[in-house]
């Protein structure tokens, strides 16, 4: 449990370090293990035994050579058929191979997509999400994760290729101990190799936030949404232009190391080539010499060189897997930062503190300060507020004034970087989050837009109660969108979003209901929030809703704190109690009356917008 007074939001981002890619690869193939463990261990064997064919195929050809300058027809026949049996052994173990190999994947695919869901939506704060420097590092996850599926296969190939080189050292060896050497001039393309992945995995760290800018530009010139704004205004040249820029840029520095790689591997080649050459020399003497046969100059010849295309498949094999670990240490890396998180934001279920069943005081801040992990500027600044059990509170201020990251911190989405956030005199930190926020509701200015049926739509707001038929319309009526059910084609079980087959789309304006609606599902909540969710609503409309939610706090029993947050002074002067952010805190507060009669900010806005009014 972290300790409201000095930690704050841990910064569980492990500095700037991804875990490594051994520690990685552990995690990827126990991974493998876990969903299948026969079709995990098929691949580890039958891709490697593939590998070993054309190295074999070469042994029997010398067995082959020998017997035929033998004249030992016996010999001959043996050779042949060993030949031809391990050549289609290796076909069918690859063909077989391949197809398990797929199915692996695909199990390991969907294994992976269930993980992420999981450990993304289950992870208490919103840093993974919100913050620039996580984003960066979470983007190549989002748009590769397939690439991780493919860390057991490129595993099992990296080994096939070392075992075939392994072998063909050991066969090397066998014609001329010394050829044994012959590897250690593929040592430098190995070591050049790996650095070259581990730079540009780098490099696409360092890039991130280049290729997350123009996927944006992407998303703004191809979806409905920003459509209007990109034709009225004009700008789909200019999102061409700095898409174009953008990419090039990235592009430059990511192809400038791939480049230099590229350049070192041609180096370490020519090294290679000086051993392949020696080699030649060496069986060439040994057979000039009568100490080595025909066969053994067959197989040293076979051999030596392919061994160059074996130290090169060795490298971008291992090439492969470091970049199926490259994306993998970044889901790795969420892994333990959800843990992290988990471990140190809120209580353990077994320690923590028992969550009121309803609200007998206040909640209550003391000196709150906050600064967004990952940045410097102090949002909040020793706020200290009391919200009355069963008091409607509105919340207003500027733009940028802080009221939604309130909203976030009485949430836990965060933690304050200091003081504290107490309900009914028990710090939120002592609370298992879980259980914290199984007890608070509301909606929010973003709301999300489900796209499942209207009955999911509003019944995910309470799904421990349930789908209830009842339950979703009187949330639905209760929210003013009761006529939506008779409206839509299919009632309550009309699909919302209209790329789904038979799908409606809701105007902004019904969206929000919706998302009010699902506010109003949890039955005893002790915290209620709106932040501007009725952006879209007639004021009219926003003051009845509020009045409605309002109402609510009071007779579900619980005695919820209703928290308002909205630039309509309408609907803020019937809250009980006005709280003005300005800076970084609080300016002023009271009753509508009281601020009005002060005429500080609050008087001045009213009278403003009472003014445009009249
Ligand atoms: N995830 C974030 N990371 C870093 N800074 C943030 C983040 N979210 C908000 N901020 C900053 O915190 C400040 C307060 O933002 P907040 O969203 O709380 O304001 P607000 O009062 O709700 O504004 P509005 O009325 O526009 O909704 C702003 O300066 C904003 O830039």
């Amino acid at each position: 449990m972290s300790s409201p007074t000095s930690a704050g939001t841990p910064d569980t981002g492990r500095g700037s370090a991804l875990p490594g890619l051994a520690r990685t690869l552990v995690y990827t193939v126990r991974a493998a293990f876990r969903t299948d463990a026969r079709l995990a261990l098929v691949t580890l064997t039958l891709a490697p035994a593939a590998w070993l064919d054309g190295t074999l195929a070469a042994l029997f050809l010398k067995f082959l050579t020998d017997a035929a300058l033998a004249h030992d027809g016996v010999a001959v026949v043996v050779a042949v058929s060993t030949l031809v049996v391990t050549l289609a052994g290796g076909w069918v173990t690859a063909s077989f191979g391949r197809r398990l190999q797929h199915t692996l994947q695909e199990k390991a695919g969907v294994a992976l997509e269930d993980e992420l869901i999981q450990v993304s939506a289950g992870t208490p704060t919103l840093q993974h999400l919100e913050r620039s420097d996580y984003l960066d590092r979470l983007d190549p996850l989002r748009k590769e994760a397939w690439i991780v599926h493919w860390t057991l296969e490129s595993l099992a190939q990296t080994l096939g290729a070392l075992a075939q080189t392994v072998l063909t050292i050991a066969l090397l060896a066998s014609v001329q101990p010394v050829l044994a050497l012959l590897p250690v001039f593929g040592i430098p393309a190995l070591l050049v190799g790996r650095a070259a992945a581990l730079r540009e995995r780098d490099a696409q760290e360092a890039t991130g936030e280049l290729r997350r800018r123009q996927h944006h530009l992407v998303t703004l010139a191809t979806n409905a949404s920003p459509g209007k704004e990109v034709r009225v205004f004009g700008i789909g040249d200019r999102l061409l232009r700095l898409s174009r820029e953008t990419w090039r840029v990235e592009h430059a520095r990511r192809t400038r190391v791939a480049w230099v790689g590229a350049g070192w591997q041609v180096v370490a080649s020519a090294f290679f080539a000086v051993g392949f050459v020696g080699a030649l020399v060496v069986v060439g003497n040994a057979v000039a010499a009568g100490l080595a046969g025909v066969g053994d100059l067959a197989l040293a010849l076979v051999l030596a060189a392919t061994m160059s295309g074996n130290v090169g498949m060795v490298v971008s094999m291992f090439q492969w897997l470091a970049g199926c670990l490259a994306v993998g240490s970044r889901f790795l890396w969420l892994v333990d930062h959800a843990r992290d998180e988990h471990r140190t934001v809120g209580a353990s279920p077994a320690t923590a503190a028992r969550v009121p069943d309803r609200l007998r005081d206040a909640i209550e801040l003391a000196e709150v300060t906050f600064t967004y992990p990952g940045t410097s500027r102090v949002v909040l600044d020793k706020v200290s507020l009391r919200l009355p059990a069963g008091r409607v509170v509105a919340l207003v201020g500027a733009n940028g004034a802080g009221k939604t990251t309130l909203v976030k911190l009485l949430c836990g989405m965060y933690a304050p970087t200091s003081g504290s956030i107490r309900v009914d005199g028990t710090d939120l930190t002592e609370f298992d989050l879980t259980q914290w926020r199984a007890r608070c509701t509301g909606a929010f200015q973003d709301h999300a837009r489900f796209e499942v049926t209207l009955r999911e739509a509003v019944a995910i707001g309470d799904l421990d109660g349930g789908p209830g038929e009842r339950a979703v319309a009187d949330a639905l009526e209760a929210a003013g969108a009761g006529t939506l059910v008779d409206v839509l084609p299919n009632g309550l079980s009309t699909q919302l979003g209209p790329t789904w087959p038979g799908g409606t789309d809701l105007s902004g304006g019904q969206w929000q209901k919706v998302a009010l609606a699902r506010g109003l599902m949890r039955p005893e909540p002790l915290l209620t929030v709106l932040d501007e969710p009725t952006a879209s609503l007639d004021a009219p409309t926003e003051e009845a809703l509020f009045a409605g939610y309002a109402a609510q706090s009071g007779t579900r029993g619980a005695h919820a704190v209703t928290l308002l947050v909205s630039h309509r002074f309408s609907t803020v002067r019937t809250a009980d109690h006005i709280v003005v952010l300005a800076g970084t805190g609080v300016a002023e507060q009271g009753s509508h009356e009281e601020l009005v009669a002060r005429g500080g900010t609050y008087a001045q806005l009213y009278e403003l917008q009472a003014r445009g009014y009249r």
